[in-house]
């Protein structure tokens, strides 16, 4: 059987003026999955977002959400769509119950107002009035809001953004259980380890294009893992040892140089380079070794320099 595609974006461009947002970006969504965008600040991903979202139209290229254009099939589309914006209004006089009632009356066969609050474990704070609800409740609210509707496709912006550790692996929880149930999901997020835990698929954004793309193990593959020491004091850097290939790159902490290395499996370089010690008599002060992360793939792509793409 073939997936559906949930979503579609081929080639989207935006231009704020003279400046292009996206660059002529690409990838698709399969129904029931959870893509994550990741990027670094001012990346393009509120503005992929808002286009998918039907709140822009899009400049060149082509966009589909449920087989139509979110911003010209909008009435189409949005009904079947649940959005967590970066930051909702909410009227701070309003409880959270008369915050949901409300909402409700706009949202055609809606969730009871109990079962999304339930849901997003708000039901103890149904009588609170907004303005008294923590950082992390408000976006618990956002989400509640989001799932009225009981959307097909629900696009998530930085939806954990100020919430404490264990909030946060709550919201996972309700996010995974949407998932299973079939709802297609669009995450954007700073946090990678979110990423890391939640997403089927991930595409990393830099300067309006996506740099990199895949599952995590396949977007972390190829990366190197990584072994670092200080250089004890009596080597000079010339005579540090090439690791199966990789040589030291060399950054100076707290007055001492300190060696690392990008090797591709961790097990035959760390043999390689305690035997070097072994054999000079060394201690390894500071020695670190691990495996390639999704954060190395994010600083990486995040400082490829102006001009090299
Ligand atoms: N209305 C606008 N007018 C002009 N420029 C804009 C406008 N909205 C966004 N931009 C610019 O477009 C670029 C992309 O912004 P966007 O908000 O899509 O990035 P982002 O990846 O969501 O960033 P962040 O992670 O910081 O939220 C940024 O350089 C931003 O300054």
């Amino acid at each position: 059987m073939q997936t559906k595609q949930a979503i579609q974006v081929s080639e989207l461009r935006q231009r704020y003026g003279d400046f292009e947002a996206v660059g002529g970006i690409s990838f698709e969504v399969a129904e029931g999955e959870l893509f994550a965008l990741l990027g670094t600040n001012g990346a393009g991903k509120t503005t992929t977002l808002e286009t998918l979202e039907g709140f822009r139209e899009a400049g060149s290229g082509t966009v589909r959400v449920l087989g139509h254009d979110p911003y010209r099939d909008r009435r189409v589309v949005r009904p079947q769509l649940g959005i967590m914006l970066q930051e909702a209004g909410f009227f701070a006089d309003l409880t959270v119950a008369e915050t949901v009632g409300q909402w409700r009356r706009f949202t055609p066969s809606p969730r009871g107002g109990d079962e999304v609050l339930a849901m997003v474990g708000l039901r103890g704070k149904a009588e609170v009035r907004t303005r008294q609800l923590s950082g992390g409740q408000k976006r618990r609210l956002d989400l509640a809001l989001a799932l009225l509707g009981r959307p097909r496709v629900l696009f998530l912006d930085e939806p954990t953004t100020g919430m404490d550790p264990e909030a946060r692996h709550a919201t996972w929880k309700i996010v995974q259980e949407l998932v299973a149930g079939g709802t297609t999901v669009l995450l954007t997020t700073h946090y990678l380890e979110e990423a890391e835990h939640l997403a089927d698929r991930l595409a990393i954004m830099h300067r309006g294009r996506i740099e990199v793309a895949g599952t995590v193990a396949e977007v972390v593959a190829g990366q190197g893992d990584r072994i670092t020491f200080r250089v004890p004091e009596r080597v000079q850097v010339a005579d540090l040892p090439a690791l199966r290939g990789a040589v030291a790159d060399i950054v100076i902490d707290g007055g001492r140089a300190v060696a690392g290395y990008r090797v591709q499996g961790l097990q035959g370089a760390l043999y390689d380079l305690l035997r070097w010690a072994e054999d000079h008599r060394l201690e390894l002060d500071g020695l670190q070794a691990r495996s390639a992360s999704l954060e190395d793939v994010f600083l990486r792509t995040a400082a490829t320099p102006e001009g090299t793409r």
